[in-house]
């Protein structure tokens, strides 16, 4: 029998793009769609301004939204996937988790918090058991569960392909796609013909989350990995797909070869979500690019090439879809690994 699950800030961006992917998962049924305050009582078709590239599901449509209010979701909903402002749901998340809810979060709010796993779950699923520790400490009853920033989601597959070989520094740049901002983030007129070389706090946040990531989880803390990483990030003018330009140092000797055979052979899990292969490897010089790449694996691969060496370590670009696998894709794939683990 399906998982009855909810969105909280279904109308959304990324909740569109979670009601896209929920609506034909065979795991989970759709029972319950929350927003403001101001769509609260109108059908989700007139509440959502829907702007996904595929037809808004019938059934949804129709269906009431409701406030995002613990006391408005029904009990039988035993999980809940989150794409609510950090603001919003800085509030709002850990009530529904006190109430009983298991939340697949993919708010930036609490992702560096000691007791919130942080997890992509090809990368590091074992810190899903940091739900133990947040239990005991806040005294839920639900769960908390987050996914990174869809420009870290883009690199840390390729690092961890190479964890291996013992990660010194790392220097990411960024190209990111314009619905990273949301629909009204940035206007024509800023990014048309042009590139901006800054976005606020997005640096901070690949430099951080991918230590937190590649982190160990002893069963009871989570040491972050040591590695240095600098992030540089841009924002340009493609619609989906956020593209990145990585430069690696490594203790051990890394050739370009063996580290494209390290990311072709890194395993994807058995989860509806996880695409096989996980990373795809270019041989074309010219290759991963945004329009034609970013769809790879039903928009949940990861894509990379150009690899080479450097003065500064091996270089690589990676590519990712922003909005699936960097976004609402990354918060799916959480829920199959928390209803495969049990917590549900
Ligand atoms: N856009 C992207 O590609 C990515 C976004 N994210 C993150 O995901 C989250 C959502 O982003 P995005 O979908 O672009 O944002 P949107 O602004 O498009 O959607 C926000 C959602 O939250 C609801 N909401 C707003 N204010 C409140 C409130 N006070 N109480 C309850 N619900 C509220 C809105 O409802 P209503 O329609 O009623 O206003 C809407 O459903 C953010 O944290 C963002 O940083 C992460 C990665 C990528
Ligand atoms: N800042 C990201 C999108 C985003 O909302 O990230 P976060 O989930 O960390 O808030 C971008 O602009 O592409």
């Amino acid at each position: 029998m399906a998982v009855r699950v909810g969105v909280l800030g279904a109308t959304g961006a990324v909740g569109q793009r979670l009601i896209q992917l929920l609506d034909p998962h065979p795991e989970f049924e759709i029972a319950a769609l929350t927003a403001s305050d101001a769509s609260a009582g109108k059908t989700y078709r007139q509440a959502a301004k829907w702007r996904v590239d595929s037809p808004i599901p019938a059934d949804v449509a129709e269906m009431t939204v409701t406030a995002t209010d613990p006391d408005e979701v029904p009990s039988d909903v035993d999980m809940l996937f989150s794409s609510l402002p950090s603001s919003v749901g800085a509030d709002v998340e850990p009530a529904f988790c006190e109430a009983g809810y298991v939340v697949s979060s993919n708010s930036s709010n609490g992702r560096m918090d000691d007791d919130i796993p942080l997890v992509i779950p090809e990368v590091n699923a074992d810190h899903l058991d940091l739900l133990e520790v947040q239990r005991d400490e806040r005294g839920w009853d639900g769960a908390m569960v987050k996914n990174p920033n869809c420009s870290t989601i883009t690199f840390v597959p390729t690092l961890a392909a190479l964890t291996d070989y013992g990660l010194e520094k790392v220097h990411v740049s960024t190209l990111q796609a314009v619905s990273g901002a949301g629909y009204d983030g940035v206007t024509s007129m800023e990014i048309i013909d042009n590139a901006i070389p800054y976005i606020g706090g997005e640096e901070d946040k690949l430099e951080t989350e991918s230590r937190k990531l590649l982190g160990e989880f002893d069963g009871a803390e989570l040491s972050h990995n040591g590695m240095d990483v600098a992030a540089s990030c841009n924002r340009i003018p493609t619609i989906d797909g956020h593209l990145e330009n990585v430069w690696v140092e490594t203790e051990e000797e890394l050739t370009t070869d063996a580290a494209a055979e390290a990311m072709r052979e890194y395993p994807s899990l058995d989860l509806r979500s996880s695409p096989d292969p996980l990373i795809h490897v270019f041989e074309e010089p010219d290759r991963p690019q945004p329009r034609m790449d970013r769809t790879l694996g039903d928009g949940m691969a990861i894509a990379a090439g150009g690899l080479q060496a450097s003065p500064f370590g091996l270089q690589y670009n990676c590519l990712a879809h922003n909005t699936i696998r960097g976004a609402a894709g990354a918060s799916v794939l959480n829920g199959e690994l928390l209803l495969e683990n049990g917590y549900l």
